[in-house]
């Protein structure tokens, strides 16, 4: 729905806000009218019916600065300051214009001001767009959540796709920074060109330059053909450099020469090639202490980290924990045959209690384990195999770390293996009897 012409102007000089108001209203738009920003704020008529705000420069002096960023940024409206007396001294006007979409003075020329409010318009227009967006999707999943720090981070990944600037995500592994990478990619227009995921240590420091950049035949033994690399492969679209914070020193370098010059080498060519990427890099390493140790250059830092996302830890997540693993559930039990129709509430309980090392990862790969081995209607608590490690429990004797490692190993190698038996025996290195017993015994299969 389009959003509507009105313009909230706020300042308590009577004798210009009518000056004001009679322009506005000349340009067809309808205008409110208040004394203060805390008065505006009160009456909280905002958000869905207007678009754009004038506040009055010289009014704006008085008010604490946190204050006024707290109005001006929590709404999705343009502001636009007006000064009433150009003649007057305002000591921090710079920073407050800084906070505005533009600055004009009284008396305006009408068409001027039209313009004005229209390009104002076209802005609000966006930012409510963006403002009001509260989910992702991404790779046929749909990313949710309840909180306001989550939803910021939706919002981010929304403002920065279009933008070529590097993005990097950090958190803990399995928080989901590969899937928002994906999800940059997705929806910038670049999303019909590659993405080319990395993970830069995966490969032997030999290994690496080599798929980075390239090479030419004959470059090393056992180059026989030439092969692109990934940061080549990715041209027109995005380069995901995970784990950047493994990358060999060495190759920092000529990473940074890359980002430098958006051209490469390939191994043993001395042709420069023009490549258009956009990066996104992830890490769960602390990249500070690396730097301090030397091991990551300040400078690439500098190169990869112009917009930065923090992906929180799930056990930090825990207003979201319902609906993600419901969310998880849904998505899982049309996969895979399942008799649960859902979590018994204590589970939930259980799962909010959870610290989840493993994230979100960890979260699916559960849930996954229960839905095919649960045989009841509600996935109970014990279904999860988390029963023992719930926050603020004593650590487990070495007797109970040894089970639950047992209990996880069989549970993951029946799924793995569709729930054969011999299948998963065979894979464990153990008779089907000895297979049978131990998964009796953990309650992972119902003895007769
Ligand atoms: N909100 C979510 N809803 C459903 N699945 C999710 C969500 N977030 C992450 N996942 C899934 O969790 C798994 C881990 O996510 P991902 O690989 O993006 O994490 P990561 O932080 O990149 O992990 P690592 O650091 O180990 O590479 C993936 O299977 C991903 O699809």
């Amino acid at each position: 729905m389009p959003l509507p012409r009105r313009v909230v102007v706020i300042t308590d000089d009577m004798a210009q806000r009518a000056i004001l108001v009679d322009s506005i209203r000349s340009q067809g738009w309808s205008a409110e009218c208040y004394d203060s920003i805390y008065a505006a704020d009160n009456v909280m008529l905002f958000s869905s019916l207007d678009s754009i705000g004038i506040l009055c420069i010289q009014e704006l002096q008085s008010i604490p600065l946190k204050d006024l960023e707290n109005f001006i940024c929590s709404k999705s409206i343009i502001w636009l300051g007006v000064v009433l007396d150009v003649q007057a001294e305002w000591p921090s006007t710079a920073h407050i214009a800084r906070l505005l979409d533009g600055v004009f003075s009284l008396p305006i020329d009408s068409s001027l001001l039209g313009e004005l409010l229209a390009n104002a318009y076209r802005k609000a227009s966006i930012k409510k767009t963006i403002h009001n967006i509260d989910s992702i999707h991404v790779d046929g999943i749909t990313l949710k959540s309840c909180m306001p720090e989550f939803k910021r981070i939706f919002r981010l990944v929304h403002r920065v796709s279009n933008s070529k600037a590097p993005v990097m995500i950090l958190g803990e592994s399995g928080t989901g920074k590969e899937l928002i990478a994906r999800a940059i990619h997705d929806q910038s227009s670049r999303c019909m060109g590659p993405f080319i995921a990395v993970n830069c240590g995966g490969f032997s420091n030999d290994l690496i330059q080599s798929e980075l950049f390239g090479h030419e035949k004959g470059a090393f033994t056992g180059a026989t053909s030439q092969q692109v690399g990934h940061i080549e492969a990715a041209s027109g679209g995005t380069l995901f450099l995970d784990e950047i914070g493994d990358l060999n020193v060495n190759l920092q370098v000529n990473l940074l020469r890359f980002l430098e010059s958006n051209s490469i080498q390939r191994l043993s060519s001395s042709q420069e090639i023009a490549v258009d990427v956009r990066i996104v890099s992830a890490t769960h390493i602390d990249l500070d202490a690396a730097i301090e140790r030397g091991s990551f250059r300040l400078d690439l830092l500098h190169r990869l980290n112009t917009v930065v996302i923090h992906l929180p830890p799930l056990r930090h997540r825990k207003a979201d924990i319902e609906l993600l693993a419901n969310q998880v559930f849904e998505n899982l039990s049309s996969r895979y045959p399942c008799r649960a129709r859902g979590f018994h509430r204590d589970t939930i309980a259980l799962m909010k209690s959870y610290h989840w090392p493993g994230n979100v990862r960890e979260m699916l790969n559960r849930i996954k384990s229960a839905i095919v081995l649960s045989d009841s209607d509600l996935i109970m608590p014990d279904a999860l195999g988390i029963c023992n490690t719930l926050e603020n429990s004593t650590p487990p004797s070495l007797n109970e770390a040894r089970g639950a490692a047992e209990r996880q190993l069989i549970i993951n190698t029946l799924i793995k293996n569709d729930n054969n038996i011999a299948r998963s025996a065979k894979e464990m290195g153990v008779s089907r009897v000895t297979f049978y017993r131990l998964a009796k015994k953990h309650n992972i299969i119902k003895g007769e």
